[in-house]
């Protein structure tokens, strides 16, 4: 990333705890300058902690905050999000910045109103992987949204891993069941695997190493894309041996049938979300 672009926009992250943290350290690896970075949060050490670290300003004061910014960041958890809004809605009115949330399940028109009527808006929606730069977010800009805009929160998003916009805003609760809880998921996969091979006679440990393993080199061959992952799969199906048996297990017990029920259960709490804390 050019230094030098007097185009680079100015940034307010109000909140930066995992996710919005993950993103500044993500620029500033990136070579983001620090200057154009100011945080605010309700936990002063980590501020500390996040400004000794990448030299970006910080603030306690949110409205001060978003004054001088081009691009602001809500990085809050969904709960504190009306409060937040509400306190911002003059600061953003006034200089109408692009505005940009991470939260899960909150609509834009429901941020609209906590922020005092229309704004450029982005939804976006992150997962945790981005914490090492490995993220994967999908995104959804209001019409009046900028080509330039656009481009300001690619850049962002690409700074912690990819970024993949969606035609319609409903479609954010898909992508929230797919890869914002997605991670969980495989965590959740790993930990099963864990304790079979408990159960099939392995030490904690081995089984533990064994697992994380496995869960890293598929990651890294399903990335490398040189096949499908139905291909990747059919690879290590032997006609006859081991893994076919283990695969006839899973789709006896309804595999396919449980993701689909458990990420439609995901993607009808993300929109409850917004219905709970519409207020
Ligand atoms: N954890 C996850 O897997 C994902 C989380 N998200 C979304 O990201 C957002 C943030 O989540 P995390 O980073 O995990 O939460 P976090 O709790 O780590 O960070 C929230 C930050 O907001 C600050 N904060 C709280 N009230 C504030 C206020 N009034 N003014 C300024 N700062 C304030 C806190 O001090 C903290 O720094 C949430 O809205 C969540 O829905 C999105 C995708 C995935
Ligand atoms: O579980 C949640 O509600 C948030 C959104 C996606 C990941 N964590």
């Amino acid at each position: 990333m050019s230094t030098t672009n007097t185009k680079l926009p100015k940034l307010a992250f109000i909140g930066a705890g995992n996710m919005g943290g993950a993103i500044i350290r993500g620029l500033i690896r990136q070579g983001y300058p620090a200057e154009l970075i100011l945080a605010t949060s309700r936990d002063p050490e980590s501020l500390q902690g996040l400004a000794a670290e990448t030299g970006i300003q910080t603030s306690t004061d949110n409205l001060q905050a978003v004054a001088t910014a081009d691009l602001v960041v809500l990085g809050v958890k969904p709960q504190a999000m009306k409060a937040v809004c509400t306190e911002l809605a003059s600061g953003v009115q006034a200089r109408r910045p692009l505005v940009l949330s991470i939260a899960a399940g909150l609509t834009t028109e429901i941020l609209l109103q906590w922020l005092g009527g229309s704004l450029p808006l982005v939804r976006s929606m992150p997962n945790t992987p981005s914490l090492l730069g490995a993220g994967v977010a999908g995104l959804y800009a209001l019409p009046d949204v900028t080509a330039e805009q656009r481009g300001w929160v690619e850049t962002l998003f690409k700074a912690v891993g990819q970024a993949l916009w969606v035609e319609s805003e409903v479609q954010l609760d898909a992508v929230t069941a797919i890869s914002g809880s997605g991670p969980a998921y495989y965590f959740l996969f790993t930990e099963a695997l864990v304790t079979a091979g408990e159960k099939l006679g392995l030490p904690t440990d081995l089984a533990r190493q064994l697992a994380l393993q496995t869960a890293a080199g598929a990651g890294q061959m399903l990335v490398a894309g040189t096949d499908e992952p139905a291909e990747l799969r059919r690879k290590v199906t032997s006609p006859g041996g081991t893994t076919e048996r283990a695969v006839l297990t899973f789709e006896a017990a309804d595999l396919r049938g449980m993701v689909e029920a458990a990420t439609a259960a995901a993607a009808k709490r993300a929109a409850e979300l917004a219905e709970t804390l519409k207020g």
